[in-house]
């Protein structure tokens, strides 16, 4: 089996009295957040930074602090197993307008109950779910 491992953002924007998340839509079929692979080197956070500002375009992020959720998961990827790890933080951002990578088909910003409805992986969802609770706490 492989060892993979990635780190991406939960990020949100305040829209008036509104909280909305971003979510990607993945050329494998799922929506999820930004994130990608670890370069050697890298801190998980430097690879979440460095991944928003490949697969969206937004550069402007604020990290939330006391936010770091790891996820796992198993997939086939060229006849390879792969266990895969993932770091998500929180971070705001004010950009509203994405430019999304070729890696990507489609991004959307989403209130918390849609996009519970629209993040494929209960993994994920479970990771929505923390980010919202820090967030009606602090915010
Ligand atoms: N192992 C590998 N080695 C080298 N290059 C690779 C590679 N895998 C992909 N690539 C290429 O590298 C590029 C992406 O690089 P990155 O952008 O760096 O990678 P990533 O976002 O972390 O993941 P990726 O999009 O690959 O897959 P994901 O884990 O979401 O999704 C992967 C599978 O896991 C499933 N999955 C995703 N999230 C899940 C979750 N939370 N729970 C359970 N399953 C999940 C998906 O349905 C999908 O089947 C792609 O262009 C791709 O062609």
């Amino acid at each position: 089996m492989i060892e993979e491992t990635s780190a991406g953002i939960v990020i949100f924007r305040k829209e008036d009295s509104k909280i909305l998340f971003l979510l990607l839509h993945y050329p494998t079929g799922h929506w999820d957040f930004v994130k990608g692979k670890m370069e050697v080197g890298e801190t998980t956070h430097q690879t979440a930074i460095r991944e928003t500002k490949e697969e969206t375009g937004i550069t402007d992020i604020v990290f939330v602090e006391n936010f770091e959720e790891e996820i796992e998961y198993n997939f086939q990827y060229q006849g390879e197993l792969i266990h895969k790890k993932v770091v998500f933080f929180l971070a705001e951002t004010r950009t509203k307008e994405v430019e999304i990578s070729h890696e990507h088909q489609n991004y959307i910003w989403m209130d918390y109950n849609t996009a519970m409805e629209k993040t494929t992986f209960d993994n994920a969802k479970t990771v929505l779910t923390r980010a919202q609770m820090l967030l009606s706490k602090a915010l």
